[in-house]
């Protein structure tokens, strides 16, 4: 499962914040975003969810157009998408949490993507029935990652994942992703380039301004841990 992204152009209230960019994540590969603030990741990552408006280019996904396609529908061909703030709901448990992906969307099977996050964290089997609110933030990275992994199962997008996080917890969620790597899963990771690691990525995709400058291969012999 290819995810492709062709001269994406998006604009919010008139003002250009995509600039014709292009991407590509294969299967099972994990792909940076990197760039400064502004420079536009969090439209790219909405783009391919389908919760941005885009105003010219197209959205692949296996060599489908899915372009005009909700993004519930995106979510059903297994799309996960964790968000830069989070957002869970402070007054739900860790589990209730994790399953509203599959509470707003029929064709996501809540109980079989809770068996497989619990597998992979269990750490999170211990906090299931704690509140959101008394969780520490990088917990909640932690939780906010569990229910991307509920709907997606084929393509993880992550905004941000490592930020504001204690080096152990960041440690662990890296762990965590490098070990999608098995179960086929592709990866695309938004990093600010001031909280920068290469350690778990292949390739990274560099966008200024809204434009993707280069994309680099990643030797992990070399990279910085
Ligand atoms: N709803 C909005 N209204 C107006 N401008 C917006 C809106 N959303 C994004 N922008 C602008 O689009 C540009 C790209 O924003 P985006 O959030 O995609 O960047 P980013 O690279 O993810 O940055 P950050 O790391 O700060 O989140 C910024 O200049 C931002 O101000």
């Amino acid at each position: 499962m290819t995810l492709k992204l062709e001269n994406v152009e998006v604009s919010i209230q008139a003002a250009p914040i995509l600039r014709g960019v292009s991407l590509e994540v294969g299967t099972g590969e994990r792909m940076g975003l990197v760039g400064r603030n502004g420079a536009g990741k969090t439209t790219v990552m909405r783009t391919i969810t389908g919760l941005a408006n885009m105003a010219g280019g197209r959205v692949l996904w296996n060599d489908e157009d899915i372009s005009n396609m909700q993004p519930r529908q995106r979510a059903a061909l297994g799309f996960g998408y964790m968000p830069e703030d989070r957002r869970l709901v402070p007054d739900l448990t860790v589990e209730e949490n994790m399953l509203l992906p599959a509470w707003a969307n029929k064709e996501i099977d809540g109980q079989k993507g809770l068996n497989f996050v619990y597998d992979l964290m269990p750490e999170l089997t211990e906090m299931a029935a704690r509140k959101a609110l008394l969780l520490s933030g990088g917990q909640q990275k932690m939780v906010a990652l569990g229910r991307a992994l509920i709907a997606g199962r084929k393509l993880l997008l992550l905004d941000e994942p490592f930020e504001g996080v204690a080096p152990a917890l960041a440690k662990r969620i890296s762990e965590v992703i490098t070990s999608l790597k098995g179960e086929g899963l592709s990866v695309l990771i938004a990093q600010s380039e001031l909280s920068h690691s290469l350690e778990l990525l292949e390739r990274e995709s560099v966008i200024e301004r809204g434009e993707i400058i280069k994309v680099n291969v990643i030797d992990q012999s070399s990279a910085n841990t």
